[in-house]
């Protein structure tokens, strides 16, 4: 419980109470917040902060693994021009357009789909004070028919494809023998930004993954990168 609360929980902090949430953790809005975090409306009264706007896409799924594993879940990620993993969307400039427009904008351009945005899809906001940027977060669930849509348009028709990303990824959420692959492996991976933590919070916040789930697959990421890295990562 000791490294999931160090690494996540004291992350999460519920900044504006969208359809999406899950009830697992107090909404402390007007209290006190995580480090870093503030409301969309602090975010935009930021003077001089730049603006980036990303999504988590999901849907449930009854597929299996091997006809014996289920996925559950199919969650998007995509793996960028520069060989890291982050979610869809983009810099938006406040003074020109919505958030929520923008982040729209940078969706069609890079998965080819056209899905609009709202205030109800936003998570969360956090302030990175040394890069003066502040990461805006939305999520969105959908059928699994809408996301294998958004999949096949991303490698046909999205304008960004093959340049900005180069591919969409799903997020495997189930852990398999050894304890390693899945979920871990995937975690071991190289991230953009705070996309990591972003995610890591959305599998619990979202009832992805287990508080349990997530703490046993970060304990094996950790000791993958120790292996990998010699823990200088
Ligand atoms: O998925 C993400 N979550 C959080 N921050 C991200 C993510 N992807 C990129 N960023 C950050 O947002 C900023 C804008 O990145 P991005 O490459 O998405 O925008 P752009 O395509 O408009 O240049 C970068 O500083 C990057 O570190």
């Amino acid at each position: 419980q000791r490294l999931f609360a160090e690494t996540t929980l004291g992350r999460i902090t519920v900044i504006n109470t969208s359809s999406h949430w899950s009830g697992n953790y107090a909404n402390t809005t007007g209290g006190s917040m995580a480090s870093g975090q503030l409301s969309r409306e602090e975010a935009l009264a930021c003077v001089g902060c730049r603006h980036a706007c990303h999504i988590l896409l999901y849907a449930d799924t009854e597929a299996q693994l091997f006809e014996e594993i289920p996925i559950r879940h199919i969650i998007l990620m995509q793996m960028r021009f520069d060989g890291l993993l982050g979610f869809p969307g983009g810099l938006v400039d406040p003074s020109e357009e919505s958030l929520e427009e923008g982040l729209s904008r940078e969706l069609w351009e890079e998965l080819g789909f056209s899905l609009s945005v709202t205030l109800e899809d936003h998570v969360s906001s956090c302030h990175n004070p040394s890069s003066h940027l502040i990461t805006h977060f939305y999520a969105r669930r959908m059928e699994e028919k809408e996301i294998r849509e958004v999949e096949r348009a991303a490698a046909s028709t999205a304008t960004d494809h093959g340049h900005e990303v180069m591919g969409m990824v799903r997020v495997p959420i189930y852990t398999l023998k050894g304890g390693e692959g899945g979920l871990p492996s995937f975690l071991s991976h190289s991230f953009i930004g705070n996309s990591r933590s972003q995610l890591e919070d959305a599998l619990v916040r979202f009832g992805l993954v287990t508080p349990e789930e997530l703490q046993t697959a970060l304990t094996h990421a950790e000791q993958r990168r120790k292996q990998l890295w010699g823990g200088a990562a």
